[in-house]
């Protein structure tokens, strides 16, 4: 027996997978106990190094998140919405820390995510990076600076092979515009302009999305006023910077009792009591 907690990625073969594997396999504070992949995925039965074109890890993937959960105290996923409801009662049940980076979750994911966390730690963020949970508390504070005479717009720009829209970040940055402004994102959220939109409407915080190539992903906050501009930017150039926060959040959830928590408070940048919270 080991105290060095236990480990299992799922979506394996994935473009985070890979990289989650790598950061755990390399690691002297964690050690890879399994990897999962969706039933029927060519690589289910194989050891995963193998599999990634390198040499063996002694893992095999699985499909069975049941069994591969049982004797982990940790799990990292990025996977997608329906995966990740369904392995945060899984996880809860093993009462193993799930780090959630999986985005474009709905109100029901939602509901399961927090249904779980009554029982186990739950991490949760759309970006892992500590350069963008900084420039979310940026966003906040320049939005309560500023007020209403500056338009905000988010414009993310992503890979090609992104399924959904605005980005997870580009949500957070939202989020933490609007609390910036003591306003809910669902109230003034501008999305997908196209033809005869009129002017734009006082106090929108507009979402413009670009797909294409290779982008790891990048998120500018523009705030727009009358002969000025400021633009708060994040650009990623490598995934493993996720993986890299997604390791810490596991091994920071090791000691923490149930509930759903953020890498704002992984990276201990939370505002102090009285300051409004940034939503995700
Ligand atoms: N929070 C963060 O810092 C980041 C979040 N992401 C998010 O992570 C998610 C995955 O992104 P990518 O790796 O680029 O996607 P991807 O499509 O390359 O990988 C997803 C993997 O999940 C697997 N999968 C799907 N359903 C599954 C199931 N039921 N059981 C096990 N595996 C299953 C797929 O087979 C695939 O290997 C996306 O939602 C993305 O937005 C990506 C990068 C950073
Ligand atoms: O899908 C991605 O690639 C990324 N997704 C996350 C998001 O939706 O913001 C984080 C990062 O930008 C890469």
């Amino acid at each position: 027996m080991t105290d060095i907690p236990g480990i299992v990625v799922t979506g394996g073969s994935g473009r985070m997978g890979r990289m989650l594997i790598r950061a755990v396999a390399d690691s002297q504070a964690a050690r890879l106990t399994a990897v999962l992949e969706r039933p029927g995925h060519d690589w289910i039965g194989r050891d995963v190094g193998e599999a990634m074109g390198g040499a063996p890890l002694g893992v095999t993937v699985t499909d069975d998140a049941v069994e591969a959960f049982a004797t982990a105290q940790g799990v990292l996923d990025f996977t997608a919405p329906d995966a990740t409801a369904e392995y945060a009662g899984l996880a809860a049940q093993a009462r193993a820390v799930h780090v959630i980076g999986t985005t474009g979750l709905g109100e029901g994911h939602l509901r399961a995510i927090a249904a779980a966390a009554r029982h186990a730690t739950i991490v949760r963020a759309g970006n892992m990076s500590l350069g963008v949970n900084l420039l979310v508390t940026l966003t906040r504070q320049v939005a309560a600076a500023l007020g209403e005479e500056f338009d905000i717009e988010i414009v993310e720009a992503h890979h090609r092979h992104k399924v959904d829209a605005p980005s997870g970040t580009a949500l957070m940055l939202g989020h933490a515009a609007a609390d910036g402004r003591g306003v809910p994102l669902d109230t003034c959220s501008e999305r997908g302009r196209d033809g005869d939109t009129g002017p734009r409407r006082p106090g929108a915080i507009g979402f413009s999305a670009i797909r294409g190539g290779d982008i790891v992903g990048e998120h500018d906050v523009i705030f727009a006023g009358q002969g000025e501009r400021i633009v708060l930017r994040h650009v990623a150039t490598d995934r493993a910077l996720f993986a890299r926060g997604a390791l810490r959040a596991v091994l920071w959830g090791q000691d923490k009792g149930p509930g759903e928590f953020d890498m704002i408070d992984v990276l201990g940048l939370r505002a102090p009591v009285g300051a409004p919270r940034t939503g995700a």
